[in-house]
């Protein structure tokens, strides 16, 4: 669905993205994350088409998004600081993005309000900033767009709308598959949204993997025995990290369970627990090897 091919992009000859390459399948949530300068909006604005990028492609469905109002009409992007014409209400500027784009929903915005709970006669700059905020996630879920690009979205909203939100994407998704992109510092809010994870770092793409297949391929184990670690225990495992408290080792371990398992049953431990990481403990773990700080990505 959306393919970035060695995206490039200088500013005053400070290079904000550099050779980025990325792919999001139709109907996935994808959460970029990464420190303060990283390069995330940067990377999001090529990629809803508002900056061009100065090398590489920008596809959405096998088309150029930039200067392609076919392509920009099914993508809807929310910025990290939300805009609207001033002295509208939430009325005026849903009649506009009915007028931009065909996929706008009269119903759907009308359901919405329940979930809002925003007057939408109001004047939207004397609502508060989280409100403005509620604003404009209305106004983007009831124009049901292909791809919904957001810049930091959850910012400053209280726990019960961000669960709404988080809700109301997941249902898209689910629904009508919609694809999703979605920038933030913080790891622990993409856990339970996201499909995927890409890591930027200095304008460039430093790790990027599927959630499921990084929870399913490493492991926290803690083996004791009798007498002591047998001398070629570990000699088959993909060790990550290994640790030796009292008698007991500690060893995070790449690879398949069962088959984890198979292998340390015939040593016959006296203590023998196979644990599942935290997406956080995953992290700090994957990202050692680049010396990537992990504390930057979680708030
Ligand atoms: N229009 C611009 N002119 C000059 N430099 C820019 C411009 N836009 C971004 N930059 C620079 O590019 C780098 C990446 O900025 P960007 O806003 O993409 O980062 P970010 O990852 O979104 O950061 P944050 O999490 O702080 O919002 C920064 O060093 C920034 O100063």
């Amino acid at each position: 669905m959306i393919h970035l091919t060695n995206v490039t992009k200088t500013f005053d000859r400070f290079q904000a993205v550099r050779g980025v390459n990325m792919a999001v399948q139709k109907g996935r949530i994808y959460g970029l994350l990464g420190s303060n300068g990283a390069g995330k909006t940067t990377l999001l604005k090529m990629m809803a088409g508002i900056i061009r990028p100065d090398h590489g492609t920008v596809l959405i469905d096998g088309e150029e998004v930039w200067e392609n109002p076919e392509i920009k009409r099914r993508i809807l992007f929310l910025p990290d600081h939300v805009y609207f014409f001033p002295q509208t209400t939430i009325e005026q500027m849903a009649a506009f993005y009915e007028s931009v784009y065909p996929s706008f929903h009269r119903e759907r915005f009308t359901r919405l309000q329940e979930l809002f709970l925003l007057d939408p006669r109001k004047k939207i700059h004397q609502f508060s900033k989280g409100m403005q905020r509620q604003a404009a996630f209305w106004l983007a879920f009831s124009t049901m767009p292909d791809v919904l690009v957001m810049d930091e979205p959850l910012d400053g909203l209280d726990a019960v709308v961000r669960q709404k939100v988080k809700n109301i994407i997941i249902q898209e998704v689910a629904e009508r598959e919609m694809t999703v992109v979605i920038s933030s510092h913080n790891l622990r809010e993409m856990e339970d949204l996201c499909d995927c994870i890409g890591i930027l770092h200095e304008g460039e793409m430093l790790f990027e993997k599927e959630l499921d297949a990084m929870k399913t391929d490493i492991h926290k184990i803690q083996v004791a025995f009798r007498n002591g670690i047998p001398k070629q225990f570990t000699e088959q495992l993909d060790i990550v990290y290994e640790e030796q408290r009292g008698s007991v080792l500690l060893l995070i371990v790449r690879g398949e369970k069962q088959e984890i398992v198979s292998y340390i049953k015939p040593f016959q431990p006296l203590i023998f627990d196979i644990l599942p990481l935290t997406l956080e403990e995953i992290f700090i773990y994957e990202m050692g090897d680049v010396g990537y700080a992990i504390e930057n990505i979680i708030v």
